[in-house]
């Protein structure tokens, strides 16, 4: 084994940077506990003399990404450049097949791709590690994979983008609407390279996948989940959840039940309200938390920042520990060809409790009409809201909150209501996230 675990890294970003200095700062406990030197021996980004405040002198430059994956002096490449396709890869699969070992922050290449990474990893035998891809600094992939490892897990949930929840938490906080927050929240250097994958759930979804597989043992399905993002939410649905006992937040949910032929898997990320007493309420800001629902071992709660340089560097660099001390394991838990290919859940038939929010014109016989829609998808109505008097021609909200029923009655009494002129807009239907 040689003195040192030779790294290459690509992507000299926020991620990349932070990295360098966790090495640089915490040099001799890194030694200490990877029983060996970490060294970054060769880097690639896109501008050579950009100042970044980290000491580059003895670090080799790649002239390419292709150079770095097959440079016989690194046995590790950490891709930090991100994206599902294109760059990032193309470096992914030239290291793995060359036998190289990849550590990666870069959910959406593990989401899209992560079954053929394995597959590459497993054949070429080649560790393949992504801690800082989910929830960032949280230690939750280690946590599943091996801290709960003697379960059978029940459900993962949890708040994995610390953009929206910050942008929601903030309107909670504030009252502000949507686009108030949003920019505030980009600011902080926790967009992603396309910022529509905040607030529309894609990256809550490119994370929870990604935790399914390891939770349930199954093959990585992102195309499975079903995505709703944060953008239609409005400062009055937080007030009229406040009301109600109830945050606002974006969770992802997956969970297994069982079908006739097998087991049937159900991935949503969704704006849900979550009842105040619930650990995900007090879950402001930036900070990402996952709940793991073990058979023996309980509710588990990972908590921390999910996102920033050092955070996510310090998931970086406990991979790279873990490599360094031959601690490898299988990236998904089991070995690929063991990993199943779940069917996909029926919700329609999951019980639970919805607000539903309607835009409505301001004349009598409007909620008559919207009631009796509920009434005859058998949706039966727990409380409800109703604001004042129209003020701007937008029409009047009114909200409610249902009784536990199946999901599909509720889908059933909007297709009711979908032609009717009552309402102005469509309505905005958020789960109540079940304890
Ligand atoms: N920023 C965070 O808080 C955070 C947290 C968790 C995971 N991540 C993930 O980490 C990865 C990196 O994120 P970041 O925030 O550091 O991004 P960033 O935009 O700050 O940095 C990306 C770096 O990659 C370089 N790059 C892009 N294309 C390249 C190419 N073809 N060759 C060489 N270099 C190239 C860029 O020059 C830049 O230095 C992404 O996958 C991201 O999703 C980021
Ligand atoms: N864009 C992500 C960064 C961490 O993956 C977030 O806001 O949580
Ligand atoms: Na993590």
């Amino acid at each position: 084994m040689p003195d040192a675990l030779r790294v290459g890294m690509a992507g000299l970003g926020t991620v990349g940077v932070g990295v360098l200095r966790l090495l640089e700062s915490n040099r001799d406990l890194v030694r200490a506990r990877a029983g060996r030197g970490i060294e970054v021996v060769a880097v690639s980004a896109r501008d050579r003399s950009k100042d970044r405040g980290v000491d580059l002198s003895r670090v080799r430059w790649a002239d390419s990404l292709a150079e770095l994956a097959s440079d016989e002096d690194c046995d590790i490449v950490v891709e930090l450049i991100g994206g599902a396709e294109g760059d990032a890869l193309d470096l992914a699969r030239a290291a793995l097949s060359q036998g190289r070992g990849l550590v990666t922050a870069n959910k959406a290449l593990i989401a899209h791709h992560g079954l053929e990474m394995a597959r590459l990893a497993e054949e070429n035998a080649a560790p393949l590690k992504f801690e800082a891809a989910v929830a960032g600094g949280i230690p939750v992939v280690a946590g599943l994979r091996e801290g709960a490892a003697a379960n059978a897990i029940e459900r993962i949930y949890g708040i994995l983008n610390g953009t929206s929840n910050y942008v929601l938490s903030e309107m909670e906080a504030s009252g502000a609407d949507f686009g108030d927050v949003l920019a505030d929240a980009q600011a902080m250097g926790y967009a992603e390279a396309d910022p529509a994958f905040d607030v529309d759930g894609t990256d809550a979804a490119h994370k929870l996948a990604i935790l399914a597989a390891i939770g349930f043992g199954s093959r990585i399905d992102f195309d499975a989940v079903s995505v709703s993002g944060i953008a239609e939410v409005r400062a009055a649905d937080i007030a009229h959840a406040r009301t109600l006992g109830f945050v606002i937040r974006l969770v992802g949910v997956a969970d297994c039940e069982d079908g006739p032929e097998g087991a049937r898997l159900l991935q949503r990320v969704r704006p849900c309200l979550v009842p105040k007493q619930h650990p995900l309420a007090h879950v402001t800001g930036p900070t990402n938390a996952v709940v793991a629902e073990g058979d023996f071992a309980g509710r588990l709660l990972f908590q921390g920042a999910g996102a920033g340089a050092g955070p996510t560097a310090s998931a970086v660099v406990a991979d790279l520990i873990d490599i360094a001390r031959g601690r490898t394991g299988h990236p998904f838990s089991l070995p690929v060809d063991s990993l199943v290919a779940m069917e996909r859940a029926d919700p329609g038939h999951r019980v639970g409790r919805d607000y539903i929010r309607f835009t409505v014109a301001d004349r009598p016989g409007v909620l008559a009409e919207i009631t009796a829609a509920m009434r005859d998808a058998g949706v039966s109505i727990e409380s409800l809201i109703q604001q004042g008097r129209a003020q701007d021609g937008n029409g009047v909200l009114v909200a409610m909150v249902t009784h536990e029923g199946e999901e599909r009655c509720v889908r059933h009494a909007l297709e009711l209501l979908e032609d009717s002129d009552s309402l102005t807009a469509a309505p905005l239907v958020l789960p109540i996230l079940r304890d």
